[in-house]
């Protein structure tokens, strides 16, 4: 008897190895019809903390708890058949020690099933990333901008534009991919800066806001789709409009509601004749 072929879902390794093979495609995913659509176009699904942001309305992601990575962790992973689901490390869950940074990693892979965890940081968490990888935690390093330090940053503002700080993103760079990193989001940086990283780091660089040299892409969905219009970054573009298209079916259902023109007689019950 043969088994059906199982659909397996992409791994942290296959994603590394499509480095230099073909560009990487991701986005960010928050709940399950939505990662549905997107699993059958991406390669890998990030549940970010960009979550309290968008969907909660959180000014930043300081915010955000393990309780709330993991409803949503378990919500993308019901909808994902096929592309790797990573899943953030939250502010404050990892930072504290290596140890800390594994208990919480491996909650959110026994609590979502996920495949791997993403922290944002660079030599300052070499040690750590090290720690997970060599436990049988894949990490996806995320450096240049860190959102999770806009309070001692700055704000959100691109970097690399000194001497200084490209230096200090080539050596985080360097420390998470010798640590093990298989892949690092570099996100808000300069174009020859993310072209120089991709072609010296093996792992995957998978760009936000940092030119198309990387090996891949991400966008937060929610700015792609054109439904978060809070601020707009340079890097975001919208492939589509949602925020106007909900705008204009609330507003055709609230005239049909005043006009007594919805419900209609097929949305409606009448008494079933007797037989
Ligand atoms: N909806 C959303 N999209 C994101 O990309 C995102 C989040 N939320 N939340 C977490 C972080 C915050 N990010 C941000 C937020 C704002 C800018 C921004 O407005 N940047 C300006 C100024 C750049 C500069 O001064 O150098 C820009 O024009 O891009 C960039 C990244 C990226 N992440
Ligand atoms: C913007 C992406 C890379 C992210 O970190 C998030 O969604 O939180």
């Amino acid at each position: 008897m043969s088994t059906p072929p199982r659909q397996k879902r992409f791994t942290p390794a296959d994603i590394g190895a499509l480095k230099g093979v073909r560009p990487i495609v991701s986005l960010t995913a928050y709940t399950t019809p939505v990662a549905r659509i997107m699993d059958n176009h991406c390669d890998l699904l990030l549940v970010g903390d960009s979550l309290g942001m968008v969907l909660y309305g959180l000014d930043t992601t300081v915010g955000v708890t393990m309780e709330m990575m993991i409803a949503h962790g378990q919500a993308v992973m019901r909808g994902a058949k096929r592309a790797c689901v990573i899943v953030d490390l939250p502010f404050g869950s990892y930072q504290e020690s290596k140890e800390q940074a594994f208990r919480n990693a491996v909650r959110l892979m026994k609590e979502t099933g996920c495949d791997g965890v993403k922290l944002e940081g660079g030599a300052e968490m070499a040690e750590t990333v090290e720690f997970l990888v060599s436990r049988g935690v894949p990490v996806f390093g995320h450096i240049g901008l860190m959102p999770q330090q806009v309070n001692t940053s700055g704000g959100y503002r691109s970097k690399g534009h000194s001497e200084a700080e490209q230096d200090k993103i080539r050596r985080d760079a360097k420390a998470i991919d010798e640590a093990g990193a298989f892949a690092m989001v570099i996100e808000g940086t300069v174009e020859p800066l993310a072209r120089e990283i991709t072609t010296t780091v093996k792992s995957a660089t998978i760009g936000i806001g940092a030119s198309p040299a990387c090996d891949g892409q991400i966008l937060v969905s929610d700015d792609m789709l054109g439904l978060f219009n809070e601020f707009k970054p340079r890097f975001v573009k919208h492939f589509a409009e949602l925020a106007n298209v909900i705008d204009k079916a609330v507003s055709d259902y609230a005239e049909e509601v005043k006009a007594r023109t919805f419900p209609g007689p097929e949305h409606t019950f009448q008494v079933r004749p007797k037989k």
